[in-house]
């Protein structure tokens, strides 16, 4: 079910981080009083602290409500921490003017779980991916079409369904039409969060194996966000295990697996649905190892 990690050089290993994140805090309300004011609060994101270097894939998990989404905000700035740090190619997103940060979603964008609900249902495939062309870039409408029709023959789709609306297509395809209007302005970061989560097993390798040739040809940093440890394992090159808004353990994917230091992480894994049972046993032997 899962694809393959392609080896590849390690020359990444000594950059420095496209990506650091240091000490997010964010809480939301959970209950107003009488007045409205504040009467309960949810701590989603407690502390967490990470970094990703271009071209790799640092993976968050967790189980539901750990905060893993509210980080992946953060992250492009559709949420604002309480307190910490986030400096994304080299500069503090929190500290930037409303202009720079919109300047910013040229180089860092998402994919959301739902592809369905990530296009507009009365655009057509091709206004879609087309669309943030026109708000980021000055291509006129010849340069777009052409843009467009090159995005959706990378990510496997043909030209003539430029001219379809989203309900035409499958969960599969309408990833991959979420895929090329992400990659429509050239992004060195995407956040993934739960890409693939919604769609048949059988299209999920599919899915993560184009983004991960998209990697290799792009150099394209992800931050990938996922409950599905048995996706993880193949895809990330680090792991950062969260629970309850905190930071369990955080390292290397191999070393996550293998050798698991947290009785958290260790319960997450014993979870994690073995293909085969009697091979659960060996299950350490034949992890996938990341390029690194
Ligand atoms: N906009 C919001 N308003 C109020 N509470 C929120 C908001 N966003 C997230 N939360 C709360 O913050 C906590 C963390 O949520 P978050 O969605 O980040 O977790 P998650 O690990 O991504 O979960 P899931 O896998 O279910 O998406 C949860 O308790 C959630 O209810």
């Amino acid at each position: 079910m899962c694809p393959r990690r392609r080896v590849e050089s390690g020359r990444n290993r000594a950059m420095s981080p496209i990506l650091e994140v240091d000490g997010l805090m964010k809480s939301f309300v959970k209950k107003r009083n009488v007045f409205g004011l504040p009467a309960e609060r949810t701590h989603a994101v407690k502390d967490v602290s990470f970094t990703l270097e271009k071209g790799r894939t640092r993976a968050i998990v967790g189980e539901s409500g750990a905060g893993k989404s509210t980080v992946g905000r953060m992250v492009l700035r559709l949420a604002v921490p309480d307190e910490g740090s986030i400096r994304l190619f080299g500069d503090s997103i929190l500290e930037m003017s409303a202009a720079q940060a919109r300047k910013l979603r040229r180089r860092a964008t998402m994919i959301f779980q739902d592809p369905f609900n990530s296009l507009d249902p009365r655009m057509l495939i091709g206004e879609s991916v087309a669309e943030p062309l026109v708000l980021h870039t000055s291509l006129d409408r010849g340069g777009r079409e052409r843009k467009v029709a090159e995005l959706l023959e990378r990510v496997g789709l043909r030209k003539d369904q430029i001219e379809k609306y989203p309900h035409e297509f499958s969960g599969g395809q309408l990833q991959r039409i979420a895929i090329a209007r992400a990659l429509a302005t050239e992004p060195e970061l995407i956040v993934c969060d739960e890409p693939v989560a919604a769609l048949d097993v059988s299209i999920q390798a599919q899915v993560l194996n184009l983004l991960q040739d998209l990697q290799s040809e792009r150099q394209i940093s992800y931050v990938f966000i996922s409950h599905d440890l048995a996706l993880v394992k193949m895809f990330a090159h680090d792991v950062t295990v969260m629970r309850r808004g905190e930071i369990v353990e955080s390292g290397p994917t191999e070393q996550i697996f293998d050798d698991p230091r947290e009785t958290y992480t260790k319960e997450l894994l014993s979870a994690m649905p073995v293909m085969n049972p009697r091979r659960r046993a060996s299950r350490s032997k034949t992890v996938v190892t990341p390029s690194s």
